[in-house]
């Protein structure tokens, strides 16, 4: 079946441990990439390399640490890192198309959609779009971080069937296998637990930022988007190819989900949620298991300095989250009505709606 898949690619796949970008990795992915391509699926890259590839170039020694630094080597970088792509793939007749995109570019509803539509034009045309996150914009406390997470959102907001996040390492092990010869590999996860989270350490090479952490952050914003992860390495041809087809060298993230809406993506991902709502042990069954909306009754406490029509985070009892959702009471109404019934509610308040979230305003984010 044809596809339409994300590939990732990280500064330790392009680049040098000391900086620079190794054209011969950028024209072995330019093949894949255009392999895949030809077997009829559709392709989104999102890549890493910006810093790595600029840093050398602009006269630092080592991979800058401060915020202005890294910035200015990504300036450098990412024009250097797009050339390379648009010399590899321009010489075997395709198109590359750069998008920069910031985390407020997902929060921001209109903003998030633009770059939706442009991308399925670029599709549309035969172009490969190319995504980083435009560093010289992102503060600190709002960057992604890594391109890990980037991919995850760009995955949901296209609608991906896949996402193929390709590292230095074949999957997560249940240690970092650059420390733990004898650590085990997963071949299949069907849900990212704690345990897992465990297993995960940071990055492994001076160039690469996230490490394992950051690759199931995204497989499970992937999975909750109703897109499919894999994690590996795509180091030899017809790698790509294998990966898509459920065989390549790495770890698969399986998901049950169905794809998110865009307007659910951002109650999810993307929304500031401006208070807590605590709900009871038979509340967190009914919103988990049945897909229930949020009743009065099931409210254990109430946190933060909402209004009607705001967004916020609901938790069990345990303090862990369950989801987010629009709320329909201002935070004072809400704590007159915790835990009664609806008769009760009614005999106290006039409103408009009983729910205090409606399952149409509401995602599950476990
Ligand atoms: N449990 C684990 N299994 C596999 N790799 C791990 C694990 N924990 C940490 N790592 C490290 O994560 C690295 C990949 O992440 P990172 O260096 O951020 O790469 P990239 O630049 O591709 O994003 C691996 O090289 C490995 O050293
Ligand atoms: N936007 C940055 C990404 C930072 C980064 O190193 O990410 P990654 O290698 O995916 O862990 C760049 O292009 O350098």
């Amino acid at each position: 079946m044809n596809q339409r898949i994300v590939v990732k690619i990280g500064s330790s796949s392009l680049t040098s441990e000391q900086g620079g970008l190794d054209r011969s990795k950028i024209a072995f992915y330019a093949n894949e990439l255009l392999s895949i391509i030809a077997n009829g699926h559709q392709v989104v890259l999102v890549t890493s390399g910006a810093v790595a590839a600029g840093f050398t170039q602009i006269g630092y020694s080592t991979r800058p640490k401060q915020l202005h630094e890294k910035q200015a080597a990504a300036a450098v970088g990412q024009a250097l890192l797009m050339q390379a792509y648009q010399e590899q793939l321009n010489s075997q007749g395709v198109t590359a198309a750069q998008i920069l995109l910031t985390r407020q570019d997902f929060a921001n509803r209109k903003r998030g959609h633009n770059a939706w539509m442009t991308i399925e034009e670029l599709i549309k045309q035969g172009v490969i779009p190319i995504v980083n996150e435009n560093d010289t914009v992102s503060v600190d406390e709002l960057k992604f971080g890594d391109n890990d997470t980037l991919s995850a959102l760009v995955a949901n907001l296209v609608h991906a069937n896949q996402l193929v996040i390709i590292t230095d390492t074949d999957g997560l092990y249940t240690a970092d296998p650059r420390k733990d010869p004898d650590a085990k590999k997963f071949e299949h996860i069907e849900t990212i637990t704690e345990e897992i989270y465990g297993y995960a350490g940071g990055a492994g090479s001076s160039v690469g930022t996230g490490g394992m952490r950051s690759k199931l952050d995204a497989a499970k914003i992937a999975m909750r988007g109703g897109v499919k992860a894999f994690v590996g390495s795509v180091q030899q041809d017809g790698d790509l190819r294998r990966a898509v087809e459920g065989i390549g060298a790495g770890t698969y993230f399986a998901t049950k989900q169905n794809g998110l809406p865009v307007k659910k993506q951002w109650l999810g991902f993307h929304s500031t949620p401006l208070g807590t709502i605590v709900v009871d042990a038979g509340a967190e069954q009914a919103l988990l298991g049945k897909g229930s909306s949020l009743l009065p009754v099931g409210v254990h406490l109430v946190q933060g300095d909402f209004h009607a029509g705001d967004v916020v985070e609901v938790t069990g009892i345990d303090g862990k989250v369950i989801g987010r959702g629009i709320v329909n009471y201002e935070h004072d109404q809400l704590m007159q009505v915790a835990g009664c019934t609806t008769a009760d509610v009614l005999k106290k308040l006039n409103v408009p709606r009983i729910e205090v979230i409606h399952r149409d305003e509401w995602v599950t984010l476990r």
